[in-house]
């Protein structure tokens, strides 16, 4: 109702926000797109004649031939969906002063997940909390829910602890208006400007403040070291009822203080789901939708901002921002949510994993922004309840139809019903609501529901967040938008090692890919539903996995095999389609180079992200394609392995250095030393071979050129496995091993080749 009158208000008034294309991008990224697509086309017609050639007329067998353009067809066909993100690209301000009284503006529920307290440190975690707590809206509207997958006691007994820190930290955010309203981040940068240092009130605060963070600190970590002892080899994450605490509920003396001091706090639950090992839990789809039930029958608020434990609040007006779209009744009737990019705090400046993944958040969404909206980022969105619950809310629709889908709480049907007027938590209903929010928590509840299927988060993809936003909100006509303003509102922690960045892209691969190759793979399951641009943009990120490792391997040992047999592939230097060829690759450089450079991005991480691009097709991405695809044959199991977020000093150390950390298993090691060893032989032997003993270096060029340009390129493994002596090096014994397997496999490889 409240929404309503804002809305209405609005109306008339001055924009909340404004949106303009990026002209100069679209200009060049349309040009660059007319050239390599005319280069293309010449490339495509030279393989095609020369496969209509008499067969005795052509210089390479037939197989490694149509191996490299096969190859070159994949690449280029993930090129052209990739147009879609370059077509029209948009960027967005927002006038947050705009927004209409804060009794106005409609409730907010947090949503933070954690899963695992020893990779997921609590004290990280309940700063995410603590931030959250923090943001500049009014507190009676904003409630904080955590999920705790990890169901342990440790992060139960953190929240009270960082409950009773709030209680004095947002009281000091909101008095000296600081910006930075994570604890950890403000205290650990004395120069960060925040709040008034002249004033001398405000020193003597932060000092008083910076004592008690300090001291809730090492209560935490007192408890954590008591409860590893206590807790040393079992894990209770698998079996367990389920737990929902409202914290500080029975704190009367904080009750008293609140209402004398008008020092209003959010409300702030703790939820463990049960888990039970015969049921299947769904990862974080699952504790999303427990938190959609739950928060349903608490707070029920219209909007719900979802974080992950390692991402904090690092401005306190993202909210407020966010509303400058969802209340605005020219766009909120279909506007599903706002993404602001995920940005991280410990990105190093050459960043040679691309952990900051520069390309989605830099380039992408602006251009999906332009269509209808970039796709839901797992976390960091601001998003309309309704939108995840997929049913029209009117008042009449019938009761069993209500049960089928979201399962047989009253308690919770009622509340799909009060959709916009949220019903503050109170304490006159709190054990019975307590009571129903830990059966609405129970693994049984949604049997025979169609939670994750047809309601809520999906759980057909281990990348939920893809998943959800294609299937349940862009195909059925929902828009989103994308806000990226200067100061980042959120800072998370990202993979800054080789190992962490290839097991979580091996999951990204496996759950992207796992769509792709499903009924809902978005060139089928878009088009009837959406935009042809918007699906080719779907299309490219779910298809990119299989689209990429497929090629790169190709290119990786086929040219190089038939160097060492002087098998041809390409045009001879003095052929008129060969400037065809370098064509193509320079303009494949350019176009990633343009967009590296125009995103403040240097040559260095140019080279970067093309290294690390290699490294990853070759690695993780061809493991999580075939994980998908075991998974779809039904020979393995999804599992949902949670990057680690506690740092170790040396790996820190090297990455910031700019050097790799090949400190990983070997199954990622094996393909990328073997790549490079069979290179540096294709190298040396075909050079040898074509300038001094055969003379035909001309039609080899190409040929020699490749393994030259990806040893070049990935000096970094070479120097790994020869030159490097520290820890992070790549062991003698993995380099050994790869040679001699290759030493093998590859003769075995060449003799079906050259038939
Ligand atoms: O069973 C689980 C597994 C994970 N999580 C939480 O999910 C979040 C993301 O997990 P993380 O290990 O940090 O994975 P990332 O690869 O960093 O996450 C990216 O990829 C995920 C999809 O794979 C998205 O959900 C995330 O938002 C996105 O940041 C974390 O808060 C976890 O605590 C759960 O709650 N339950
Ligand atoms: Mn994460």
């Amino acid at each position: 109702m409240r929404a309503n009158k804002a809305m209405e208000k609005q109306q008339n008034s001055l924009p909340l926000h404004v949106s303009h294309v990026k002209k100069s991008s679209l200009i060049i990224n349309r040009s660059l797109v007319l050239l390599h697509f005319t280069s293309l086309a010449f490339l495509v017609y030279y393989r095609v004649s020369y496969f209509f050639q008499v067969s005795n007329a052509r210089a390479a067998p037939l197989l490694p031939w149509l191996l490299v353009f096969a190859a070159e067809l994949l690449l280029s066909f993930q090129w052209l969906l990739g147009i879609a993100y370059r077509w029209r690209p948009i960027s967005r301000t927002v006038f947050p002063e705009r927004l209409p009284e804060a009794d106005q503006l409609p409730g907010i529920d947090v949503f933070i997940c954690t899963a695992d307290p020893t990779k997921e440190p609590t004290v990280e975690v309940m700063n995410t909390v603590l931030s959250a707590m923090a943001l500049d809206y009014p507190p009676e509207k904003l409630h904080v829910y955590l999920s705790d997958d990890g169901g342990a006691s440790i992060t139960l007994l953190g929240m009270r602890e960082a409950w009773k820190f709030a209680r004095s930290w947002l009281p000091f955010c909101k008095r000296f208006g600081i910006k930075t309203i994570c604890p950890e981040a403000y205290f650990s940068d004395p120069e960060n400007g925040d709040g008034d240092s002249g004033n001398a009130e405000f020193i003597v605060e932060r000092e008083k403040i910076k004592e008690k963070y300090t001291e809730f600190k090492e209560r935490v970590t007192r408890a954590i070291e008591k409860w590893g002892l206590e807790n040393e080899g079992i894990s209770r994450s698998r079996d367990h009822p389920s737990v929902v605490e409202v914290i500080g509920e029975n704190d009367n003396e904080a009750a008293n203080e609140e209402q004398q001091m008008n020092n209003k706090m959010p409300l702030l639950v703790y939820v463990a789901r049960e888990k039970r090992p015969s049921h299947p839990h769904n990862f974080k789809a699952g504790a999303l939708n427990v938190l959609l039930r739950v928060s349903g029958v608490m707070s029920n608020s219209p909007y719900i901002l979802m974080l992950d434990c390692d991402m904090y609040c690092n401005d306190p007006t993202s909210a407020r921002q966010a509303m400058c779209f969802h209340i605005d009744p020219k766009i909120s009737s279909s506007l599903a949510f706002v993404q602001f990019p995920q940005k991280f705090h410990n990105i190093s400046q050459d960043d040679i994993y691309d952990s900051q993944l520069r390309y989605i958040f830099w380039s992408l969404w602006y251009g999906m922004d332009g269509l209808k909206g970039p796709i839901v980022s797992g976390t960091n969105f601001y998003m309309k309840r309704e939108a995840l619950y997929s049913v029209s809310m009117q008042e009449g629709i019938d009761l069993t139809e209500l049960k089928n889908s979201f399962g047989p709480s009253n308690e919770f049907l009622k509340s799909l019903r009060r959709n916009s007027k949220p019903s503050r938590y109170d304490n006159d209903s709190s054990s019975t609501l307590l009571q129903e929010s830990k059966f609405l928590a129970s693994c049984a509840y949604e049997s025979n529901s169609k939670w994750g299927e047809k309601v809520g988060f999906m759980y057909h993809s281990l990348v939920e967040d893809y998943f959800t936003g294609f299937k349940q909100l862009h195909c059925k006509g929902w828009r989103s938008v994308y806000l990226n303003p200067e100061r980042p509102q959120f800072l998370g922690t990202s993979t800054t090692n080789l190992n962490d960045s290839l097991v979580q892209g091996t999951r990204w691969s496996s759950g992207l890919v796992q769509v792709a190759i499903s009924k809902y793979c978005p060139l089928i399951y878009g088009p009837p539903r959406m935009s042809l641009l918007e699906s080719m943009a779907y299309a490219d990120l779910g298809m990119f996995p299989l689209l990429n490792c497929l090629p790169l391997w190709c290119f990786a040992t086929v040219p190089q095999l038939c160097l060492l047999h002087g098998i041809p592939l390409y045009p001879e230097v003095s052929s008129s389609s060969f400037p065809i060829f370098v064509f193509v690759f320079l303009s494949a450089l350019s176009k990633h180079l343009y967009e590296v450079l125009s995103t403040s991005g240097s040559i260095k991480i140019w080279r970067n992200e093309q290294r690390i691009w290699m490294i990853r097709a070759v690695t993780c991405q061809l493991y999580g394609s075939l994980n998908a695809i075991m998974h779809k044959l039904g020979l393995a199991e999804a599992s949902f392995s949670a990057t680690n977020k506690v740092a170790d000093d040396e790996q820190v150390k090297l990455y910031g250095m700019g050097k790799f950390d090949f400190r990983t298993s070997k199954m990622f090691l094996a393909p990328l030393v073997t790549i490079i060893l069979l290179n540096i032989a294709a190298f040396v032997c075909g050079a040898i071979r074509s300038t001094i003993i055969k003379g035909d270096w001309d039609k080899m060029f190409v040929q020699i050129s490749l393994p030259f340009y990806i040893l070049v390129m990935n000096y970094a493994i070479i120097e790994g496995m020869i030159v490097r002596k520290d820890n992070g090096r790549i062991p003698p014994s993995v380099t050994l091993s790869s040679a001699l397997l290759s030493g093998i496999f590859l003769p075995l490889v060449s003799i079906i080749l050259r038939h």
